[in-house]
Protein backbone atom coordinates (compact mmCIF):
# COMPACT_ATOMS: atom_id res chain seq x y z
CA UNK A 1 0.00 0.00 0.00
CA UNK A 2 1.24 3.49 -0.85
CA UNK A 3 0.84 5.48 2.74
CA UNK A 4 0.71 9.43 2.90
CA UNK A 5 2.17 11.44 5.60
CA UNK A 6 1.14 15.41 5.32
CA UNK A 7 2.27 18.34 7.37
CA UNK A 8 -0.52 19.05 9.59
CA UNK A 9 -2.08 22.67 9.52
CA UNK A 10 -4.09 23.19 12.24
CA UNK A 11 -2.89 26.53 14.36
CA UNK A 12 0.12 26.01 15.98
CA UNK A 13 0.29 22.17 15.61
CA UNK A 14 3.74 20.06 15.10
CA UNK A 15 3.00 16.72 15.93
CA UNK A 16 3.08 14.49 13.10
CA UNK A 17 1.35 11.46 12.21
CA UNK A 18 4.25 9.17 11.92
CA UNK A 19 7.63 9.19 13.14
CA UNK A 20 10.72 7.77 11.37
CA UNK A 21 10.36 4.26 13.15
CA UNK A 22 6.39 4.13 12.23
CA UNK A 23 8.00 4.48 8.48
CA UNK A 24 10.68 2.45 9.33
CA UNK A 25 7.76 -0.91 10.06
CA UNK A 26 5.68 0.17 7.47
CA UNK A 27 8.58 0.06 5.00
CA UNK A 28 9.33 -3.00 6.26
CA UNK A 29 6.31 -4.31 5.85
CA UNK A 30 6.74 -3.62 2.00
CA UNK A 31 4.81 -0.54 1.75
CA UNK A 32 5.37 2.74 0.44
CA UNK A 33 5.39 5.69 2.27
CA UNK A 34 5.24 9.27 1.19
CA UNK A 35 5.98 12.36 3.38
CA UNK A 36 5.89 16.01 2.72
CA UNK A 37 8.78 17.75 3.16
CA UNK A 38 9.13 19.29 6.47
CA UNK A 39 6.09 17.26 7.91
CA UNK A 40 8.40 16.60 11.24
CA UNK A 41 10.67 19.39 11.10
CA UNK A 42 9.69 21.72 13.80
CA UNK A 43 9.98 18.62 16.20
CA UNK A 44 13.54 17.84 14.83
CA UNK A 45 12.51 14.93 13.00
CA UNK A 46 14.05 15.97 9.68
CA UNK A 47 13.68 15.06 6.18
CA UNK A 48 16.79 12.99 5.94
CA UNK A 49 15.82 10.58 9.21
CA UNK A 50 12.42 9.85 7.40
CA UNK A 51 14.59 9.12 4.09
CA UNK A 52 16.63 7.05 6.17
CA UNK A 53 13.89 5.17 7.29
CA UNK A 54 12.51 4.21 4.01
CA UNK A 55 10.06 7.01 3.10
CA UNK A 56 10.14 9.29 -0.28
CA UNK A 57 9.93 13.32 0.32
CA UNK A 58 7.23 14.99 -1.64
CA UNK A 59 6.97 18.28 -2.12
CA UNK A 60 3.12 19.52 -1.21
CA UNK A 61 0.39 18.32 0.61
CA UNK A 62 -1.27 17.86 -2.71
CA UNK A 63 1.12 15.22 -3.90
CA UNK A 64 0.65 13.24 -0.76
CA UNK A 65 -3.26 13.07 -0.67
CA UNK A 66 -3.58 12.35 -4.75
CA UNK A 67 -0.99 9.78 -4.20
CA UNK A 68 -1.83 7.77 -1.21
CA UNK A 69 -3.79 5.31 -0.84
CA UNK A 70 -3.89 5.86 3.30
CA UNK A 71 -3.20 9.28 4.52
CA UNK A 72 -2.27 9.26 8.38
CA UNK A 73 -2.48 12.32 10.32
CA UNK A 74 -2.81 14.11 13.68
CA UNK A 75 -5.61 16.62 14.03
CA UNK A 76 -9.00 16.28 12.08
CA UNK A 77 -8.76 17.32 8.45
CA UNK A 78 -9.25 21.16 7.92
CA UNK A 79 -11.69 21.79 4.76
CA UNK A 80 -8.89 21.99 2.44
CA UNK A 81 -7.62 18.47 3.47
CA UNK A 82 -11.15 17.03 3.30
CA UNK A 83 -11.86 18.74 -0.44
CA UNK A 84 -8.27 16.31 -1.58
CA UNK A 85 -9.82 13.66 -0.17
CA UNK A 86 -11.14 10.67 -2.58
CA UNK A 87 -13.53 7.85 -2.41
CA UNK A 88 -12.29 4.44 -0.82
CA UNK A 89 -9.12 6.70 0.54
CA UNK A 90 -8.66 5.65 4.01
CA UNK A 91 -7.94 8.31 6.54
CA UNK A 92 -6.76 7.06 9.82
CA UNK A 93 -6.46 10.07 12.80
CA UNK A 94 -8.19 12.05 15.31
CA UNK A 95 -11.57 13.28 13.88
CA UNK A 96 -13.98 14.49 16.97
CA UNK A 97 -17.20 14.41 14.81
CA UNK A 98 -19.72 14.55 17.17
CA UNK A 99 -19.40 18.48 17.61
CA UNK A 100 -18.23 19.28 14.28
CA UNK A 101 -20.96 19.18 11.41
CA UNK A 102 -19.07 20.67 8.53
CA UNK A 103 -16.20 18.51 9.01
CA UNK A 104 -18.29 15.47 9.33
CA UNK A 105 -20.31 16.93 5.79
CA UNK A 106 -17.20 17.45 4.02
CA UNK A 107 -16.30 13.08 5.13
CA UNK A 108 -19.26 11.66 3.97
CA UNK A 109 -18.98 13.89 0.77
CA UNK A 110 -15.19 12.67 0.16
CA UNK A 111 -16.45 8.93 0.15
CA UNK A 112 -13.19 8.54 1.94
CA UNK A 113 -13.21 5.60 5.03
CA UNK A 114 -12.46 7.53 7.89
CA UNK A 115 -11.07 6.16 10.89
CA UNK A 116 -10.97 7.76 14.16
CA UNK A 117 -8.59 7.09 16.58
CA UNK A 118 -10.60 8.45 19.33
CA UNK A 119 -13.16 5.67 19.04
CA UNK A 120 -11.44 2.54 18.89
CA UNK A 121 -11.43 0.77 22.00
CA UNK A 122 -8.90 -1.73 23.44
CA UNK A 123 -8.79 -5.54 24.53
CA UNK A 124 -8.89 -4.07 28.38
CA UNK A 125 -11.65 -1.44 27.84
CA UNK A 126 -10.74 2.07 27.43
CA UNK A 127 -9.46 3.86 24.66
CA UNK A 128 -6.23 3.46 23.77
CA UNK A 129 -4.95 5.61 20.79
CA UNK A 130 -6.69 9.06 22.87
CA UNK A 131 -5.08 7.60 26.35
CA UNK A 132 -1.60 9.00 25.65
CA UNK A 133 -2.92 12.17 24.47
CA UNK A 134 -4.92 12.56 27.17
CA UNK A 135 -2.24 11.88 29.82
CA UNK A 136 -0.57 14.82 28.04
CA UNK A 137 -3.65 17.10 28.12
CA UNK A 138 -4.05 16.11 31.63
CA UNK A 139 -1.02 16.96 32.72
CA UNK A 140 -1.17 19.95 30.72
CA UNK A 141 -4.05 21.62 32.44
CA UNK A 142 -2.88 22.11 35.83
CA UNK A 143 0.29 23.76 34.08
CA UNK A 144 -1.99 25.67 32.11
CA UNK A 145 -4.31 26.52 34.91
CA UNK A 146 -1.98 27.98 37.97
CA UNK A 147 -0.31 29.95 35.01
CA UNK A 148 -3.74 31.56 34.24
CA UNK A 149 -4.12 32.14 37.73
CA UNK A 150 -1.41 34.93 37.59
CA UNK A 151 -2.86 38.06 37.29
CA UNK A 152 -1.00 39.16 34.43
CA UNK A 153 -3.22 36.14 32.65
CA UNK A 154 -6.28 37.34 34.08
CA UNK A 155 -6.64 34.87 36.77
CA UNK A 156 -7.24 35.75 41.22
CA UNK A 157 -3.31 36.02 41.51
CA UNK A 158 -3.13 32.20 44.00
CA UNK A 159 -0.41 30.16 43.92
CA UNK A 160 -1.94 26.41 43.47
CA UNK A 161 -0.01 24.79 46.16
CA UNK A 162 -0.47 27.65 48.56
CA UNK A 163 2.47 28.36 50.97
CA UNK A 164 2.88 27.99 54.95
CA UNK A 165 0.37 30.02 56.59
CA UNK A 166 -1.83 30.17 53.47
CA UNK A 167 -4.20 27.70 51.90
CA UNK A 168 -3.66 26.24 48.63
CA UNK A 169 -5.74 26.80 45.63
CA UNK A 170 -8.84 24.01 44.86
CA UNK A 171 -8.82 22.25 42.09
CA UNK A 172 -12.23 19.89 41.11
CA UNK A 173 -11.25 17.92 38.24
CA UNK A 174 -14.79 16.34 36.55
CA UNK A 175 -14.51 13.24 34.91
CA UNK A 176 -11.81 10.94 36.69
CA UNK A 177 -10.86 9.17 33.59
CA UNK A 178 -7.35 9.38 31.87
CA UNK A 179 -7.50 13.28 31.29
CA UNK A 180 -8.54 13.71 35.26
CA UNK A 181 -5.99 11.01 36.73
CA UNK A 182 -3.23 12.87 35.14
CA UNK A 183 -4.32 16.17 36.09
CA UNK A 184 -4.79 14.74 39.82
CA UNK A 185 -1.15 13.73 39.74
CA UNK A 186 0.39 16.81 38.93
CA UNK A 187 -2.59 18.74 41.29
CA UNK A 188 -1.56 16.77 44.03
CA UNK A 189 2.13 17.35 43.29
CA UNK A 190 2.09 20.73 43.65
CA UNK A 191 0.33 20.91 46.57
CA UNK A 192 -3.41 21.56 45.85
CA UNK A 193 -6.68 20.96 47.68
CA UNK A 194 -7.90 18.58 44.94
CA UNK A 195 -11.50 17.10 44.30
CA UNK A 196 -12.80 14.79 41.46
CA UNK A 197 -16.03 13.75 40.39
CA UNK A 198 -17.29 10.73 37.94
CA UNK A 199 -20.56 9.05 37.61
CA UNK A 200 -18.41 5.83 37.39
CA UNK A 201 -18.19 4.81 41.52
CA UNK A 202 -15.68 2.10 40.54
CA UNK A 203 -13.40 4.74 38.88
CA UNK A 204 -13.88 6.28 42.15
CA UNK A 205 -12.83 3.51 44.45
CA UNK A 206 -9.61 3.26 42.28
CA UNK A 207 -8.38 6.65 42.61
CA UNK A 208 -9.44 6.24 46.32
CA UNK A 209 -7.13 3.56 46.95
CA UNK A 210 -3.83 5.38 44.74
CA UNK A 211 -4.51 8.60 46.20
CA UNK A 212 -5.95 8.17 49.61
CA UNK A 213 -6.65 11.42 51.86
CA UNK A 214 -4.73 13.60 49.36
CA UNK A 215 -7.77 13.99 46.94
CA UNK A 216 -11.42 14.29 47.87
CA UNK A 217 -13.81 12.10 45.82
CA UNK A 218 -17.49 13.23 44.90
CA UNK A 219 -20.25 11.06 43.01
CA UNK A 220 -21.37 13.45 40.03
CA UNK A 221 -24.66 14.97 40.01
CA UNK A 222 -25.95 18.48 39.29
CA UNK A 223 -25.64 19.52 42.95
CA UNK A 224 -22.17 17.93 43.85
CA UNK A 225 -20.66 20.05 40.36
CA UNK A 226 -22.43 22.92 41.89
CA UNK A 227 -20.85 22.96 45.07
CA UNK A 228 -17.65 21.88 44.23
CA UNK A 229 -17.49 24.29 41.16
CA UNK A 230 -18.61 27.23 43.52
CA UNK A 231 -15.76 26.42 45.92
CA UNK A 232 -13.70 26.22 43.75
CA UNK A 233 -9.99 28.38 42.18
CA UNK A 234 -9.64 26.02 39.43
CA UNK A 235 -11.66 23.76 37.38
CA UNK A 236 -10.90 20.44 34.73
CA UNK A 237 -13.04 19.48 32.44
CA UNK A 238 -12.67 15.81 31.33
CA UNK A 239 -15.56 13.92 30.88
CA UNK A 240 -16.26 11.93 28.42
CA UNK A 241 -19.18 9.61 26.93
CA UNK A 242 -17.23 8.01 23.96
CA UNK A 243 -17.87 9.83 20.48
CA UNK A 244 -20.91 11.33 21.64
CA UNK A 245 -20.87 15.42 22.62
CA UNK A 246 -19.79 16.13 26.03
CA UNK A 247 -22.77 16.79 28.68
CA UNK A 248 -22.71 20.62 29.47
CA UNK A 249 -22.23 19.69 33.41
CA UNK A 250 -20.78 23.23 34.30
CA UNK A 251 -24.24 25.67 33.35
CA UNK A 252 -23.66 29.25 32.13
CA UNK A 253 -25.22 30.42 35.44
CA UNK A 254 -22.39 28.14 37.91
CA UNK A 255 -19.96 30.23 36.01
CA UNK A 256 -21.45 33.71 36.58
CA UNK A 257 -21.47 32.70 40.58
CA UNK A 258 -17.99 31.13 40.41
CA UNK A 259 -14.95 33.34 42.24
CA UNK A 260 -13.68 36.12 40.16
CA UNK A 261 -10.31 35.33 38.71
CA UNK A 262 -10.70 31.31 38.97
CA UNK A 263 -9.83 29.44 36.00
CA UNK A 264 -11.35 26.60 33.69
CA UNK A 265 -9.42 24.22 31.27
CA UNK A 266 -12.15 22.68 29.13
CA UNK A 267 -10.12 19.72 27.83
CA UNK A 268 -12.84 17.90 26.92
CA UNK A 269 -13.92 20.99 24.03
CA UNK A 270 -12.63 18.46 21.34
CA UNK A 271 -15.89 16.66 21.88
CA UNK A 272 -17.86 20.53 22.25
CA UNK A 273 -16.43 20.71 25.91
CA UNK A 274 -18.61 20.24 29.42
CA UNK A 275 -18.99 24.03 30.30
CA UNK A 276 -21.95 26.08 28.59
CA UNK A 277 -19.52 29.18 28.35
CA UNK A 278 -17.03 26.92 26.22
CA UNK A 279 -16.02 27.94 22.77
CA UNK A 280 -12.75 26.12 21.08
CA UNK A 281 -9.74 27.88 21.66
CA UNK A 282 -5.60 27.81 20.03
CA UNK A 283 -2.71 28.05 20.97
CA UNK A 284 -1.98 31.33 19.36
CA UNK A 285 -5.02 32.94 21.55
CA UNK A 286 -6.00 30.24 24.33
CA UNK A 287 -8.24 32.24 26.64
CA UNK A 288 -11.18 34.57 26.86
CA UNK A 289 -13.39 35.71 30.05
CA UNK A 290 -16.42 34.66 30.97
CA UNK A 291 -18.40 36.67 34.01
CA UNK A 292 -14.48 37.36 35.33
CA UNK A 293 -13.56 33.46 34.94
CA UNK A 294 -10.57 32.82 32.71
CA UNK A 295 -11.78 30.02 29.83
CA UNK A 296 -9.21 27.90 28.72
CA UNK A 297 -10.21 25.72 25.79
CA UNK A 298 -7.64 24.67 22.88
CA UNK A 299 -8.76 21.43 21.61
CA UNK A 300 -5.14 20.70 20.23
CA UNK A 301 -3.57 20.76 23.98
CA UNK A 302 -0.93 18.30 22.80
CA UNK A 303 0.30 20.28 19.75
CA UNK A 304 2.37 22.47 22.24
CA UNK A 305 4.49 19.92 23.77
CA UNK A 306 4.40 17.78 19.92
CA UNK A 307 7.73 16.00 20.50
CA UNK A 308 6.32 14.26 23.63
CA UNK A 309 2.90 13.93 22.31
CA UNK A 310 4.32 12.17 19.09
CA UNK A 311 6.26 9.77 20.12
CA UNK A 312 3.24 8.97 22.49
CA UNK A 313 0.85 9.03 19.82
CA UNK A 314 2.88 6.47 17.69
CA UNK A 315 3.04 3.85 20.23
CA UNK A 316 -0.18 3.84 20.23
CA UNK A 317 -1.43 4.19 16.41
CA UNK A 318 1.32 2.22 14.51
CA UNK A 319 0.11 -1.27 15.23
CA UNK A 320 -3.22 -0.50 13.70
CA UNK A 321 -1.91 1.53 10.95
CA UNK A 322 0.41 -1.58 9.59
CA UNK A 323 -2.97 -4.15 9.76
CA UNK A 324 -4.06 -1.86 8.10
CA UNK A 325 -1.34 -1.16 5.42
CA UNK A 326 -0.94 -5.04 5.25
CA UNK A 327 -4.80 -6.36 4.79
CA UNK A 328 -6.66 -3.04 3.42
CA UNK A 329 -9.47 -1.62 5.95
CA UNK A 330 -12.14 -4.55 5.32
CA UNK A 331 -10.43 -7.28 6.16
CA UNK A 332 -8.01 -5.21 8.83
CA UNK A 333 -11.57 -4.10 10.70
CA UNK A 334 -13.27 -7.33 10.00
CA UNK A 335 -10.61 -9.28 12.27
CA UNK A 336 -10.58 -7.02 15.03
CA UNK A 337 -13.36 -5.43 16.40
CA UNK A 338 -11.95 -2.69 18.49
CA UNK A 339 -10.55 -1.58 15.23
CA UNK A 340 -14.19 -1.75 13.86
CA UNK A 341 -14.96 1.05 16.87
CA UNK A 342 -12.84 3.61 15.34
CA UNK A 343 -14.61 3.34 12.04
CA UNK A 344 -16.45 6.72 12.05
CA UNK A 345 -17.69 7.42 8.18
CA UNK A 346 -17.20 5.11 5.22
CA UNK A 347 -18.61 5.40 1.61
CA UNK A 348 -20.26 8.47 2.36
CA UNK A 349 -21.90 6.93 5.66
CA UNK A 350 -21.65 7.72 9.10
CA UNK A 351 -21.15 4.71 11.04
CA UNK A 352 -20.70 5.59 14.33
CA UNK A 353 -24.06 5.69 15.78
CA UNK A 354 -23.39 8.53 18.73
CA UNK A 355 -21.58 10.74 16.11
CA UNK A 356 -25.26 10.21 13.77
CA UNK A 357 -27.17 10.97 17.22
CA UNK A 358 -25.53 13.87 18.19
CA UNK A 359 -25.62 15.37 14.23
CA UNK A 360 -29.15 14.28 14.02
CA UNK A 361 -27.67 11.95 11.04
CA UNK A 362 -28.66 8.41 9.75
CA UNK A 363 -26.78 5.77 10.89
CA UNK A 364 -25.50 2.46 9.25
CA UNK A 365 -23.18 0.08 10.83
CA UNK A 366 -20.09 -0.16 10.18
CA UNK A 367 -20.87 -3.85 9.85
CA UNK A 368 -23.10 -3.54 6.82
CA UNK A 369 -20.55 -1.69 5.16
CA UNK A 370 -18.04 -4.22 5.45
CA UNK A 371 -20.29 -6.82 4.35
N1 LIG B 1 -8.26 19.35 24.32
C1 LIG B 1 -7.33 18.46 24.03
O1 LIG B 1 -6.28 18.78 23.50
C2 LIG B 1 -7.55 17.04 24.37
C3 LIG B 1 -8.79 16.62 24.72
N2 LIG B 1 -9.02 15.34 25.14
C4 LIG B 1 -10.41 15.03 25.53
O2 LIG B 1 -10.56 14.91 26.92
C5 LIG B 1 -11.77 14.19 27.19
C6 LIG B 1 -11.54 13.13 28.27
O3 LIG B 1 -10.74 12.08 27.74
P1 LIG B 1 -10.27 10.84 28.62
O4 LIG B 1 -9.88 11.26 29.98
O5 LIG B 1 -9.31 10.07 27.79
O6 LIG B 1 -11.63 10.01 28.72
P2 LIG B 1 -11.94 8.79 29.73
O7 LIG B 1 -12.99 7.99 29.06
O8 LIG B 1 -10.69 8.15 30.19
O9 LIG B 1 -12.56 9.55 30.99
C7 LIG B 1 -13.80 10.21 30.96
C8 LIG B 1 -14.43 10.09 32.32
O10 LIG B 1 -15.60 10.91 32.33
C9 LIG B 1 -16.52 10.28 33.18
N3 LIG B 1 -17.84 10.86 33.01
C10 LIG B 1 -18.75 10.67 32.01
N4 LIG B 1 -19.87 11.38 32.26
C11 LIG B 1 -19.64 12.05 33.43
C12 LIG B 1 -20.41 12.94 34.24
N5 LIG B 1 -21.65 13.31 33.88
N6 LIG B 1 -19.85 13.43 35.38
C13 LIG B 1 -18.60 13.09 35.73
N7 LIG B 1 -17.85 12.23 35.04
C14 LIG B 1 -18.36 11.73 33.90
C15 LIG B 1 -16.41 8.81 32.79
O11 LIG B 1 -16.97 7.96 33.76
C16 LIG B 1 -14.90 8.66 32.67
O12 LIG B 1 -14.29 8.22 33.87
C17 LIG B 1 -12.21 13.62 25.83
O13 LIG B 1 -13.20 14.45 25.26
C18 LIG B 1 -10.94 13.71 25.00
O14 LIG B 1 -11.17 13.74 23.62
C19 LIG B 1 -8.01 14.42 25.22
C20 LIG B 1 -6.75 14.77 24.85
C21 LIG B 1 -6.42 16.10 24.35
C1 LIG C 1 -7.13 14.09 21.35
C2 LIG C 1 -6.92 15.40 20.79
O1 LIG C 1 -7.84 16.13 20.52
C3 LIG C 1 -5.57 15.85 20.53
O2 LIG C 1 -4.63 15.15 20.87
O3 LIG C 1 -5.40 16.94 19.94
MG1 LIG D 1 -12.91 20.20 15.25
Amino acid sequence: MRIGLPKEIKNHEYRVGLTPASVRELVAHGHQVLVQAGAGAAIGLADAQYQAAGAQIVADAATVFAQADMVVKVKEPQPQECAMLRPGQILYTYLHLAPDPEQTAALVKSGAICIAYETITGPGGGLPLLAPMSEVAGRMAVQAAAAHLEKSKGGMGVLLGGVPGVPAGHVVILGGGVVGTHALQVAVGMGAKVTVLDKNVDRLRQLDLVFGNRIHTLYSSAQSVEDAVLDAEVVIGGVLIPGAAAPKLVTRSMVARMKPGAVVVDVAIDQGGCFETSHATTHADPTFVVDGVVHYCVANMPGAVARTSTFALNNATIAHAVALADKGWKRALQDNPHLKNGLNVAEGKVTYEAVAHALGLGYVSADSVLA
